[in-house]
């Protein structure tokens, strides 16, 4: 999720680039050498296809194979210049070689490959269109060369592909990894807060206009800071992860998250259940931390409870995040207020 956001926002950059450049050279090129006004429509055509591109791609939904997509429309949109500039032997030519590797950036590596196969015949074509019309470039090219050019140009690309291809593979396994850890909590291994609120704000938008229910649950030790002052933080630790293990087994891995709120309090959310199956579960989770000894250095041996506020609550009626922390979390406190170890329904 997080890298997908970089990837997007390179995108963008990259697209309003293209678009600056072209604008600029449009503007800069007739003032710097002499050219034909044909040079000139073609700029300002080009820049404002790169425009819309831009445009396009900052007010609607990223998609992963957007980058490849407008990447291989500014190639087609550079085409007419690149031909009448020369073909093979433009200096736009030389933006080919780049093309693959900025797809290997912001995309995945089968996208490469497709970006490379896709210059690599426009390369040809260039090449054939330059033998066939030789007398639509405007530039003097030595032609002699232009077949040398068209292989080099050729193997470049696909060097630069190969290259981004295993750079996309180690930057991919990295960016899982860096992820992974941005979403987990150090101690329990559980989901962290922050990526517990993601999941909400995403499971929210996704069942705005469907119909089920949602729960959520607020777990919290009790009288933990007595274990932490009587054993120590360490002892603490043993007996936070002891939960965290209890309380993964209670809820499925697929649909069902469970994560460290902050502290000695845990969240579950739990999609598409009725109330009396998500109390069942609080209920299971309450004592199975009540059951469950927690050894320190196999010496000392601690028990330990959890007080859970749940709140169980319609699509229709979800309006907010917080809203529905907030109902669990009085729930919560009311268990404790009422003598702790038990299971509290919020009020909605
Ligand atoms: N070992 C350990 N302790 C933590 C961690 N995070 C928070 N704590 C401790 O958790 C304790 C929470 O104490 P309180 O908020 O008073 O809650 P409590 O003692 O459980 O009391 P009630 O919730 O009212 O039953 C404090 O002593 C914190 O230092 C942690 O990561 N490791």
């Amino acid at each position: 999720m997080f890298i997908e956001k970089i990837r997007y926002a390179v995108t963008l950059k990259a697209a309003f680039l293209a678009f600056f450049v072209t604008s600029l050279a449009t503007i800069i090129r007739p003032m710097m050498i002499e050219q034909d006004i044909l040079f000139t429509y073609i700029g300002i055509f080009n820049s404002l296809a790169m425009g819309c591109v831009f445009v396009y791609l900052k007010y609607t939904q990223p998609k992963s194979w957007y980058p490849m997509l407008f990447t291989c429309i500014g190639l087609l949109v550079l085409s007419p210049i690149t031909f009448v500039s020369g073909g093979v032997n433009s200096q736009f030519a030389y933006l080919f070689p780049i093309t693959p590797m900025f797809i290997a950036l912001v995309s995945n590596a089968k996208y490469t490959w497709m970006t490379g196969l896709i210059v690599v015949i426009l390369v040809f074509c260039l090449f054939i269109g330059v033998g066939f019309f030789p007398d639509f470039t405007y530039e003097n090219v030595p032609q002699n060369k232009t077949a040398s050019r068209a292989i080099w140009l050729c193997l470049s690309v696909l060097l630069s592909t190969a290259l981004g291809v295993q750079f996309n593979r180690i930057y991919g396994a990295f960016g899982n990894k860096i992820s992974e850890q941005a979403e987990t909590d150090l101690l329990t291994g559980l989901k962290n807060r922050r990526s517990i609120m993601t999941f909400l704000q995403t499971v929210i938008d996704q069942s705005r206009n469907q119909k089920g229910q949602l729960s959520l649950m607020m777990i919290d030790l009790d009288h933990f800071k007595s274990i932490n002052d009587s054993y120590g933080h360490l002892a603490g630790d043993v007996c936070l992860k002891q939960v965290a293990k209890l309380i993964q087994q209670n809820v499925r891995d697929s649909s069902d998250i469970a994560g460290r709120f902050g502290g000695e309090e845990f969240i579950v959310v739990i999609k598409n259940i009725d109330a009396q199956k998500a109390l069942d579960i609080a209920n299971n989770i309450r004592t199975s931390i009540e059951q469950t000894s927690v050894f320190i250095n196999d010496e000392i041996q601690l028990t330990l409870t959890a007080t859970i506020g749940i709140c169980t609550i319609s699509n229709e009626q979800l309006t907010s995040i917080e809203h529905l922390v907030d109902l669990a979390d009085k729930a919560l406190y009311a268990g404790k207020n009422e003598g702790r170890n038990r299971v509290v329904v919020a009020a909605i």
